[in-house]
């Protein structure tokens, strides 16, 4: 007991360490795939906002920079350095204008007049875009090292620039990205990295240290592109913030699990599993019961009967094995098992079983199947010595409806064709009146032991079969009373001139080297019933 007890706790234990094992894998990948994907999708969501910030951005400086090149004149007069002066003061962006001429050269600035000639790769993409706008990133004599230059010419070749420190341009996608994401931000040739603080450097340094995944968009109207990081660090940082969730949802898969795998050994040993196993599997046996005549010339018969022993639910009554198979739907496949071991039985036993009949339970809704006539052919074909000695032992029909029946009787038919016996089992108890017996075509009928039980007192059970067994004699069936006990039953049943008699009073039902061992001491001959 005490061993018993442990070794359950040791499975038990088991059970759970695996549980927790599975759960917490289970969690692990769940939590850190979840993440990932949560942070991919953030990553996209933003990139995609500061393209659009970018856009909006890039159209209000050049919405400025025409405004300011509307106002100007290819001189630098007072008015004209006054005009970009307050330009400058009130613009959002720029700290510095200046404007160009055709040959591309600054002539004024808001400081003053200027001498300078623009870059020439600014010259090449101003002549090269489609609007004569652009951008660009580089040294600026007036600003700090780096700075950002938005270029627009007018069609009549005035243009103007304005400077801005790289942070003021990027300050509103930082307010997007930032401090999460880092990016590298590249204008014309060169790149903003929101790391170094807008330093520029060239646009191709990785900034992919400690990445985990990036995305890059493109402006393609302003020569711009930026480029996205998701850094594993901030990834760490989200798991080490979202470690108790991680914990709460390990803890309810490690339960969902745990009862999950309990439900499952449930199941595995409920007694509906262990019957559909024991039935797929071929597990169960097969008794027999003698089915003795009362006449010498003729030879005893075998009521097969099926029988369980399970590991677990012990000794299973065939009435829940019946019940339960007919729940699962199992009925055919049990019939077939039983009708296989018969098989088998004949074939180990065949001189002792060589006149011998066995009759073989079959529920009407089996029969019913088209499925059924083909299978019970080709098991005769795989179990020869079965022709003619296989009787089936069908439940009352009268339940049928009206198409069944007519299907019921060509079945009986092609039954009988192929050498099968048909007997009505359990005659009396249904609705079936002496009507049903003119309509099909069996071979025997087995009077219910609830008659038995109670013919020897019982007027009406003794009326009843007298006027049953008088038309079974007419309509030429054998008469098997069924459920006999005792002396005076036997006594009751051989008045009423039934040709068979199955009951304890005899035998119960045999494993199948008893039966055989019955079988050889018990022969009509030396049956004292027997006339
Ligand atoms: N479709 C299938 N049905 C089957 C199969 N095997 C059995 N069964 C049906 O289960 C019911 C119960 O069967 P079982 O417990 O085996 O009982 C049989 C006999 O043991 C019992 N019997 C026989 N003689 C006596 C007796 O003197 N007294 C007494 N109290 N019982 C006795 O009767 C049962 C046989 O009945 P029947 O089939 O009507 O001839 C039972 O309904 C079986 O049909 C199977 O493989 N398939």
């Amino acid at each position: 007991m005490v061993k018993m007890v442990s070794s359950r706790l040791q499975g038990r234990k088991k059970t759970l360490l695996l549980c927790a094992f599975f759960s917490l894998v289970s969690s692990i990948m769940v939590f850190a795939s979840s993440l990932y994907w949560y942070l991919l999708d953030d990553l996209e969501q933003r990139t995609d906002t500061a393209q659009q910030v970018l856009d909006n951005q890039m159209q209000n400086i050049f919405v400025e920079l025409k405004e300011v090149a509307d106002q100007a004149t290819f001189f630098c007069e007072k008015d004209d350095v006054k005009r970009l002066q307050k330009t400058t003061f009130y613009s959002p962006i720029f700290k510095e204008y200046g404007l160009f001429d055709h040959d591309y050269k600054l002539f004024c600035s808001n400081i003053g007049p200027i001498d300078i000639t623009l870059y020439s790769t600014v010259i090449e993409r101003l002549k090269s875009s489609q609007d004569r706008k652009t951008v660009s990133l580089s040294q600026s004599n007036t600003l700090s090292e780096s700075t950002f230059f938005a270029f627009y010419q007018r069609e009549d070749g005035l243009g103007v620039n304005g400077l801005a420190p790289p942070r003021s341009f990027s300050l509103f996608i930082d307010q997007i990205l930032r401090p999460d994401y880092h990016y590298l931000l590249t204008i014309g040739k060169n790149t903003i990295d929101s790391r170094r603080d807008a330093h520029q450097h060239s646009a191709s340094h990785s900034a992919a240290v400690g990445v985990l995944a990036h995305r890059s968009v493109t402006l393609d109207d302003w020569s711009l592109t930026l480029k996205v990081f998701l850094p594993t660090a901030l990834y760490w940082q989200y798991c080490l913030l979202l470690l108790p969730f991680a914990i709460v949802s390990w803890l309810i898969l490690l339960v969902a699990f745990y009862s999950a795998t309990l439900l499952w050994h449930h199941y595995q040993h409920s007694l509906h599993h262990c019957i559909k196993r024991a039935i797929k599997r071929n597990e169960m046996q097969v008794h027999y019961q003698p089915i003795v005549s009362l006449q010498r010339d003729k030879p005893h018969e075998l009521e097969a009967l099926i029988r369980w022993h399970s590991e677990r639910h012990g000794q299973v009554s065939p009435l829940i094995i019946v019940d339960t198979a007919n729940r699962l739907g199992l009925m055919e496949e049990l019939t077939w098992m039983v009708i296989r071991q018969v098989g088998n039985f004949y074939r180990d036993n065949h001189t002792v079983l060589k006149d011998i009949k066995t009759a073989v339970n079959v529920d009407r809704f089996s029969l019913l199947k088209d499925s059924f006539t083909p299978m019970l052919a080709e098991l005769l074909n795989q179990y020869p010595e079965l022709t003619g000695r296989l009787g089936l032992e069908v439940t009352e029909t009268s339940a049928l409806n009206d198409d069944e029946l007519p299907l019921m009787v060509s079945r009986f038919e092609h039954l009988k064709k192929i050498g099968v016996s048909l007997s009505v089992d359990d005659f009396g108890t249904g609705y079936s009146g002496l009507d049903f017996l003119r309509r099909f075509p069996y071979d025997t009928l087995k009077l219910d032991q609830v008659f038995i039980a109670s013919l020897k007192d019982d007027h009406f059970s003794r009326q009843i079969l007298t006027s049953v067994t008088k038309l079974a004699k007419e309509l030429g069936m054998e008469l098997i009373a069924e459920g006999v006990e005792r002396q005076d039953q036997l006594e009751a049943v051989q008045m009423l001139g039934v040709d068979r008699v199955q009951g304890y009073f005899f035998s119960r039902p045999l494993p199948k080297e008893q039966v055989v061992a019955w079988l050889l001491d018990n022969t009509p001959a030396n049956t004292p019933v027997c006339r």
